[in-house]
């Protein structure tokens, strides 16, 4: 429980720095902007949820900092470096709402992916894909294949693969998104504690105002069309954080402002 202390306390200046980002898509209906001129500084070690209506740019925000899009305009810094030198380093991870696991691997075979795919591509230290396996909270199913798994526990898996790279950026799309209430809160308290072991700086996308609010040091409100920064609202809380949060007025403070923001997006 100290260590995420020291976590939340640990943060430097601008991990993750956007300076007026414009994403652009062609599209059936000509040309849409999905972010007009988003300047953002995230802090290394930080954990920053990502809010907003349908369409805003949450996923594209996440999807530039992970070099799968190129912005037509703006910089992105990750750590000093490119997204694209900060990916062939494989300093990023990335987890999506559906798991996205090889069906014909065991559990492990799928932890192990990253380790296997692109052997020399000029990869950092990685962590065993057992302890990940461990952290996750799925030691002892290692053998199993993901259709004899829960979606939570697919989840988890999803979440062991993005780790064992050893990423300093994790990059979440909803990951929870599917997933029953219960599993979700559990996962939730969960990621806290990977997020605390790990020291990762995470960006997280999320539609759960209260989930936002419970993972966060900070959210990145966006209002839609175009994407554009409506607000950076920290989320001054202390770690570590438990379900019961939840009931406390700091909260219900908190989750009320963020749900006028984003009445006005
Ligand atoms: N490959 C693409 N081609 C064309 N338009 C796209 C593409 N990807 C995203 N868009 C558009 O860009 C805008 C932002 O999309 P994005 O998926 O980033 O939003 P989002 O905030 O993640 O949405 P949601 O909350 O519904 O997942 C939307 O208008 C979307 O239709």
């Amino acid at each position: 429980m100290d260590t995420m202390n020291k976590t939340a306390s640990r943060t430097g200046e601008g991990a993750l720095s956007l300076g007026e980002v414009t994403v652009r898509f062609e599209s059936d209906r000509g040309l849409v902007t999905a972010l007009q001129d988003v300047s953002v500084e995230l802090p290394e070690h930080g954990f920053t949820s990502l809010l907003g209506p349908s369409g805003c740019g949450k996923s594209t925000l996440l999807r530039v900092v992970a070099d799968l899009l190129e912005p037509a305009a703006g910089a992105v810094s990750v750590f000093g470096a490119t997204p694209r030198e900060v990916r062939r380093r494989r300093e990023i991870g990335f987890v999506f709402q559906d798991a996205a696991l090889l069906p014909w691997q065991s559990v492990i075979d799928n932890v192990r992916l990253p380790l296997r795919v692109g052997k020399s591509a000029g990869r950092g230290p990685a962590e065993s894909p057992e302890e990940m396996l461990e952290l996750v909270g799925l030691k002892g199913r290692e053998r199993a294949y993901p259709h004899e798994l829960s979606g939570g526990m697919r989840q988890r898996v999803a979440i062991a693969r993005a780790l064992v790279c050893r990423p300093r950026v994790l990059l979440m799309d909803e990951p929870f998104g599917a997933l029953d209430e219960i599993t979700r809160d559990r996962l939730n308290e969960e990621l806290l504690n990977i997020w605390a072991a790990t020291g990762t700086t995470v960006l997280f996308v999320t539609h759960s105002i209260p989930e936002a609010v419970f993972l966060s040091q900070r959210v990145l409100v966006l209002s839609s069309h175009p994407g554009r920064v409506r607000e950076l609202v920290e989320i001054d809380l202390p770690y570590p954080r438990d379900l019961e949060l939840r009931d406390r007025p700091e909260f219900t403070a908190l989750t009320s402002r963020l749900r006028r923001l984003l009445e006005t997006c």
